[in-house]
This record gives structure tokens, C-alpha cells and sequence, in this order.
């Protein structure tokens, strides 16, 4: 389970020290924790243009701490676009653990109370506007899907604790991604809950899951189960769903001489939702090429940005009126064997004292309907929110 060089230590070690919101985490359902800490920032001394040139910047910092006390893994951040709210680091020191987090967390969760319903970017109103007005552009044969999402910021009587969302958020979600990245001058930390695998490259063979196509999960069974089995009927949630499984396969079969792929979406459930699941496999043709390569040739998925992925990244610009920052990105960490994991940086928030901003988005296809696809950013922001123990009221449209 350890990356196999450095100060990567495994099993029991204990770090309960270490502030929280200074370190990386990531947990993985398929590899347990990854903690790291002594972070050196290096998000401005990796700015690619291409994912080939993005490996080779990581691949010359990996090289260059080889042999040294510290650990040979890059860990954190890319945005949605572009580099600027990059959060990339190498740690002075690595944990993992497969089954627990290697510090103690707060077991006793209070939580500050929010002082409003929070300020939505855009406004609800405003957000299915939108939506109609990218449904005009599918009409007009402009792009096939977009993804449209908003922020929702919160504001709270006294800081949040980080730890306690941490330790809440991955009480309530085991199957998850969870991550918790510092931002830039102490700003904060970017966290969340993502049930999607964007790439996993261990020993030559790569893993991939992407989902799209959602309905909200039922507190009762029978009426979930029936919700669950009419997304998988449903022909415009398999449109949406095929759009990002099809790009992922294609990219991929770019690097791999056997990729396997389901000729059926499957169903996934992460506690608030139900998603149609695509379970990607494959070997790498080229052992060499590197996790951060291959998630970054990846990155951004139709699940995060839309089809054909230049109008629907021109879409986004236009109609969505904020910057995405982290989230739509990727997450994850890449060692000196190329090896590494990397989430979609879905179902989270920026968290900065008393300030949490949520993030979601929806993919929009011919037949989406704005109301619709308003409730589900509401349900999605319920990952974050529900850890909390809050609602919010749209998630009722
Ligand atoms: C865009 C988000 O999620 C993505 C979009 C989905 C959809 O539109 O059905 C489903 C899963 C994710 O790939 C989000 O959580 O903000």
C-alpha cells in the first residue's frame, strides 16, 4: 500500500499533530487514505499546455527528489480551466492507511449555525434561464450537451470546522473520494465528497468510471429502487450517459492495446443520488505514460463540460457567469512509478472560516427540463450540505 520510497510511512503511524487544513488528504474506496503534509507549493512551476508536457514537468520535481528524505508523490489540484487556481504540491511526508485516517478526528460534531439561506450564483431564477437558453443552443445544433452549474455561498455564525467536515464527510459517504486541499495564503481548504473515478493507473493497467445521467435516491426503498430503475430506462439519461462514456473510451484507446467497456451502464448509488456508472478498464500500450498524463488527456469529461467539449467549454464561459475554480477539476496525486488516482472534483465546497461555497452543475441535453435541473444541483450540494445536517429548499422542485 505505500509509495515505496521517502518518508511514506503505512499502518498505524500517527501524525495527530499536524494542522488539518495545511495537509492533503484523499481517501480512495479502492486504496484506503492518503495524508500528506510539509507541503511544498509548486502550483506555479507546473504550467503545461498539453498533458504530455504537464507528466514531464511532474515527472522533472518527482526526479529531482529522488534519493532524498522526501516523498517522490505529487498531490493535489487542477481546475475546471486553465492553471490559476492550480493547488499542486510535494509533500515532505506521506501517510496512507488503507482502512483509517491517520490522525485523530473530532467525534463529538457542533455546528455553527448558517445565518441565511445562502446567496446563489447564479440566482435560481437565473440558473434555469440559462438552462433554457443552452436548450435553444442544443435546438440550434450548436452542441449536443453542456453542463451548466452555479455556486451557492453559505454564510455561518462562526467558522465551520474543517476537521469536523472532514471526519462528517467520511462518516456519511465510505464509498467515496474524499479530499481536502489547502487554497493559496491560508484561504481555506477545497473539499469534498466525489463518487467519480477519473483515472487510476496501477502496474500498467488503468481504471476509469464515469457517470452521468442522476435522479435523487427515495428514503423509501420501494420508491428508490423503481427511481433507480427508471433512470436506467430512461433514453435521454442514456444519451447524456453515452456522450461521456464513449469520450472516455475513445481517449483511452489512444494509450491501451485491450480496453474493456460494458456495452450497458450500470447504477451506482452515493447516498443522495443515483447515477448511471461506466466501469472502464485497460492496459496501458506505453507502461511510461504517467496517471497525471492520462488524467489530464482526459480531463475535462462530458460529464463536467458537455459535447463536443469546445462548444460546450465556449457555452460555459458565456452562460454560467462565475468561476469554477477546483471544482469540475481534478484531484488526486501521481508518485515517481507514474502511478496514481485522480477523482472529478464533484460534490464540494470551498470552506474558508464561516464561508462555505458549494458547488454543482447538471448536464443539459434536448429534453432537459430547466425546474428539473435546478432540484438537481440542490440535490447534489446535499453531499456537503447534509454533513452539515442542512437542506435546501429548491431540492423540493
Ligand atoms: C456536474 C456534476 O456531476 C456530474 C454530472 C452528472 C449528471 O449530470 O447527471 C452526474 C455525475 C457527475 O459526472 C456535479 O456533481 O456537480
Amino acid at each position: 500500500m505505500s509509495i515505496n520510497s521517502g518518508a511514506v510511512a503505512t499502518g498505524s503511524h500517527r501524525a495527530a499533530s499536524s494542522d488539518i487544513s495545511q495537509s492533503f488528504l484523499f481517501r480512495s474506496p479502492h486504496d484506503g487514505w492518503l495524508w500528506a503534509d510539509g507541503l511544498e507549493d509548486v502550483s506555479d512551476r507546473v504550467r503545461a499546455s498539453t498533458p504530455a508536457d504537464l507528466a514531464g514537468q511532474v515527472q522533472r520535481l518527482l526526479a529531482a527528489r529522488q534519493g532524498t528524505q522526501q516523498a517522490p508523490c505529487l498531490v493535489g489540484a487542477l481546475p475546471f480551466q486553465g492553471m490559476a487556481s492550480a493547488r499542486l504540491f510535494l509533500p515532505g511526508r506521506v501517510i496512507r492507511d488503507a482502512s483509517s485516517l491517520p490522525m485523530a478526528l473530532p467525534h463529538d460534531l457542533r455546528w455553527p449555525a448558517p445565518r441565511s439561506t445562502g446567496r446563489s450564483l447564479p440566482a435560481e431564477e437565473g440558473y434555469c434561464a440559462r438552462v433554457a437558453a443552452a436548450l435553444d443552443e442544443i435546438a440550434a445544433g450548436q452542441y449536443s450537451k453542456v453542463v451548466l452549474a452555479r455556486a451557492l455561498t453559505l454564510e455561518f455564525d462562526a467558522p465551520v470546522p474543517v476537521a469536523g467536515m472532514i471526519a462528517a464527510l467520511a462518516e456519511r459517504y465510505p464509498q467515496a473520494f474524499l479530499f481536502a486541499v489547502p487554497q493559496a495564503n491560508r484561504q481555506g481548504v477545497f473539499l469534498g465528497a466525489s463518487p467519480e473515478l477519473l483515472l487510476r493507473r496501477r502496474n500498467g493497467w488503468v481504471d476509469s468510471n464515469p457517470l452521468a445521467g442522476s435522479v435523487p435516491c427515495h428514503p423509501q426503498a420501494a420508491e428508490d429502487r423503481a427511481q433507480a430503475e427508471a433512470l436506467l430506462a430512461s433514453d435521454k439519461n442514456r444519451r447524456e450517459h453515452a456522450l461521456v462514456s464513449e469520450r472516455v473510451a475513445d481517449v483511452l484507446s489512444g494509450y491501451c492495446d485491450q480496453l474493456s467497456v460494458p456495452d450497458e451502464p450500470s447504477l451506482i448509488r452515493t447516498g443522495t443520488l443515483w447515477h448511471l456508472s461506466t466501469a472502464i478498464r485497460g492496459r496501458l500500450r506505453d507502461p511510461s505514460v504517467s496517471s497525471v498524463e492520462l488524467a489530464a488527456a482526459l480531463h475535462p469529461t462530458p460529464a463536467v463540460c458537455g459535447h463536443p467539449t469546445g462548444a460546450a467549454r465556449q457555452a460555459i464561459s458565456r452562460l454560467e457567469g462565475f468561476d469554477r475554480g477546483l471544482y469540475a477539476g481534478m484531484v488526486g496525486w501521481c508518485d515517481h512509478t507514474g502511478d496514481g488516482e485522480w477523482a472529478v472534483s464533484l460534490r464540494c465546497a470551498d470552506l474558508a472560516g464561516a464561508f462555505l461555497t458549494l458547488y454543482a452543475g447538471a448536464g443539459i441535453v434536448a429534453g432537459s427540463d430547466p425546474v428539473e435541473e435546478l432540484a438537481e444541483t440542490a440535490t447534489k450540494m446535499r453531499t456537503v450540505l447534509g454533513a452539515l445536517g442542512l437542506t435546501l429548499r429548491a431540492e423540493a422542485a
